[in-house]
């Protein structure tokens, strides 16, 4: 993936928005995960220092045409998810892209 530097977007500063919800929600919640995504995610250090707790930055990672789904990789990995009992959890993936691995988690 390209790093900040490398985007097609011109003025990085303006390239992306924090989907950090530590205090409150944003539209990044509408953002659906894709095995082949538009996006990319990225932590970013800009109001503080604190390595620990970057803030995360969805970048294009292409040039996208207007009206078309922004997505990104929610990076799970398989058979990793757990719900409260142990168990595996799983997850059908409904992206739709040749590369559709057909699992989120
Ligand atoms: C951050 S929300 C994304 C927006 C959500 N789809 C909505 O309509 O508000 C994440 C949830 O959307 C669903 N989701 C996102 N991408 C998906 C995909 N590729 N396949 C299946 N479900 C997906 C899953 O239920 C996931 O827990």
């Amino acid at each position: 993936m390209p790093d900040a530097q490398s985007s097609s977007c011109e003025v990085v500063e303006d390239a992306g928005f924090t989907i950090d919800a530590a205090q409150y929600g944003n539209v990044g919640r509408f953002i659906n995960h894709s095995c082949s995504p538009n996006l990319y995610a990225q932590n970013v250090l800009y109001d503080h220092d604190n390595k620990r707790i970057p803030h995360i930055m969805l970048f294009a990672a292409e040039n996208i045409p207007p009206l078309q789904e922004l997505t990104y990789h929610y990076n799970y990995t398989i058979d990793q998810v757990r719900d409260s009992n142990g168990n595996i959890k799983k997850k059908s993936c409904y992206c739709g892209s040749d590369e559709c691995t057909g699992r989120m988690y």
